[in-house]
């Protein structure tokens, strides 16, 4: 086996109220350095021992077990610039290393469907795991046979994220939602979904923004766990955001704005936002890939 490297997005999912259905890959990488090794070793990033039950492992093996195949020895050296736990889509990028890491070892030609399958069982939702897998923004849901998914890579809008010290598990995120949503609710809800997704293919960013800034499925639910929400979102309004969202679960932010205003707008709000690593973010178009 020649060395080789997996690289995968991190990604902002839900976009507002596409709640559990989309996601943006972005241009922050969780690599894996694969060669041929006499025993089997994996290194997570900054350890210099070898981890037995490393969660990306444990992926691995998952996969190999699934499909009734031993995996030879390898080392293994996991470098990550995503910040665990901050709504970045950790986990997801973290599973489908995990798949990849089985598919390529193990000779296992999987399809694009049933990587998506696996990480999406894993996970629950695919709404980070699509992007993780093939870039750009992603629109997919679970049927009971099949994980439709559709991708836009035609976005024309620089992206910012405020990403706060603190961590805030997607669970404990998630446990604050509603059960259920009365129907006039969610009608209106899924109609500013609607309307997001008709605005970005329509390249009509105002209406984008505004529409972002209208879910009714999670934000106003979780926005008492996060740091300065209403701030960070009027701040970036104020800068020229066309809207900002919580990414993912949280506590990370992001805002879109017009394309070229991103270096302006990431040095205003990094004077209002101590704590914080505020980024400028590119949109990754290709996903998982092996170089
Ligand atoms: N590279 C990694 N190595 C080990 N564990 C990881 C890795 N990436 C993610 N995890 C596990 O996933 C957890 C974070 O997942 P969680 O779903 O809570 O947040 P997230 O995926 O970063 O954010 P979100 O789902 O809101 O976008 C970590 O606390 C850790 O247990
Ligand atoms: N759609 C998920 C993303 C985090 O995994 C949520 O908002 O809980």
């Amino acid at each position: 086996m020649m060395p080789f490297r997996i690289s995968v997005p991190a990604s902002s999912a839900n976009l507002g109220p596409g709640f559990d259905s989309m996601g943006l890959a972005l241009g922050l990488y969780i690599h894996l350095d694969v060669e041929s090794a006499d025993h089997h070793a994996f290194f997570a990033h900054g350890s210099e021992e070898s981890e037995e039950n490393h969660f990306i492992w444990n992926i691995t093996e998952q996969v190999a077990e699934r499909y009734g195949v031993s995996l030879p020895p390898c080392k293994v050296q996991e470098t990550s610039e995503i910040p665990l736990a901050r709504g970045l889509g950790s986990s997801a990028s973290a599973i489908v290393a995990g798949i990849e890491l089985a598919n390529q070892i193990g000779n296992l030609q999987l399809t694009d469907v049933q990587k998506l399958a696996f990480g999406t069982e894993i996970e629950g939702h695919p709404d980070n795991i699509a992007p993780a897998l093939f870039g750009g923004l992603t629109i997919s849901t679970m049927l009971e046979d099949d994980i439709p998914s559709v991708r836009l890579n035609d976005i024309e809008l620089d992206l910012i994220a405020y990403i706060p010290e603190i961590e805030l598990k997607t669970e404990i995120a998630r446990d604050c939602l509603p059960d259920t949503y009365e129907r006039n609710y969610a009608a209106r809800a899924s109609a500013m979904s609607n309307l997001v997704v008709a605005a970005l293919y329509s390249k009509d960013y105002a209406l984008f923004g505004k529409m972002l800034e209208n879910d009714l499925f999670h934000e106003p639910f979780r926005k008492s766990l996060i740091p300065n929400f209403n701030i960070i979102r009027k701040k970036a309004k104020e800068a020229g955001a066309y809207g900002t969202a919580l990414s993912g679960a949280g506590p990370t932010m992001l805002s879109f704005l017009p394309k070229g205003n991103g270096e302006k707008v990431k040095n205003e709000m990094t004077k209002q936002l101590e704590g914080y690593q505020v980024k400028l973010l590119e949109i990754d178009t290709k996903g998982v890939s092996i170089s």
